[in-house]
């Protein structure tokens, strides 16, 4: 029997993350059960909108999710990284916040500011991974 032709891949998935930094520490989220990737830690964020820029996704997921206002400073890292059947495009962007206290999601079973130097101890989402490298190397 002949092989059936692949399937055309889906585009991939837009998702944009926050990366928080203060006191040598990330903000790190981890994914509540029930959800995709659950128990995985990400950073804060979530899914582009059609019409919207990845900046405006990233500060209304924000303000959606975390309940914190940030400013996008810079682009740290983009790649697209096949998670099982899909491809997740994560554009992980440098922020501020002038948030204090702690913080809570709805999206995630637990949020700590994690130190710099320990996110290997974290069992980290795919996709999340080269912005961590890249994390690790600031120590
Ligand atoms: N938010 C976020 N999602 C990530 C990261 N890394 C990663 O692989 N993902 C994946 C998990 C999900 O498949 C997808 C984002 O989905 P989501 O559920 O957080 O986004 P959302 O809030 O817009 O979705 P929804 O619940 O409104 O449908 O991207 C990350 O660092 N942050």
């Amino acid at each position: 029997m002949n092989a059936l032709p692949a399937a055309p891949s889906a585009e991939p998935l837009q998702v944009v993350a926050a990366v928080l930094i203060r006191d040598a520490a990330v903000l790190a989220c981890r994914r509540r059960p029930g959800t995709s990737a659950a128990g995985l830690w990400e950073f804060p964020g979530g899914k582009v909108e059609a019409a919207e820029s990845p900046e405006q996704a990233l500060r209304r997921e924000l303000r959606e999710e975390l309940g914190i206002d940030v400013d996008v400073l810079e682009l740290m890292h983009r790649e697209t990284t096949r998670v099982g059947e899909l491809d997740v495009d994560l554009a992980c962007y440098a922020c501020s916040t002038v948030a204090l206290g702690p913080i809570a999601s709805t999206d995630h079973d637990r949020v700590v500011w994690h130190p710099l130097d320990r996110l290997d101890e974290l069992n980290w989402a795919l996709p999340d991974l080269p912005t961590v490298t890249l994390l690790s190397r600031l120590m």
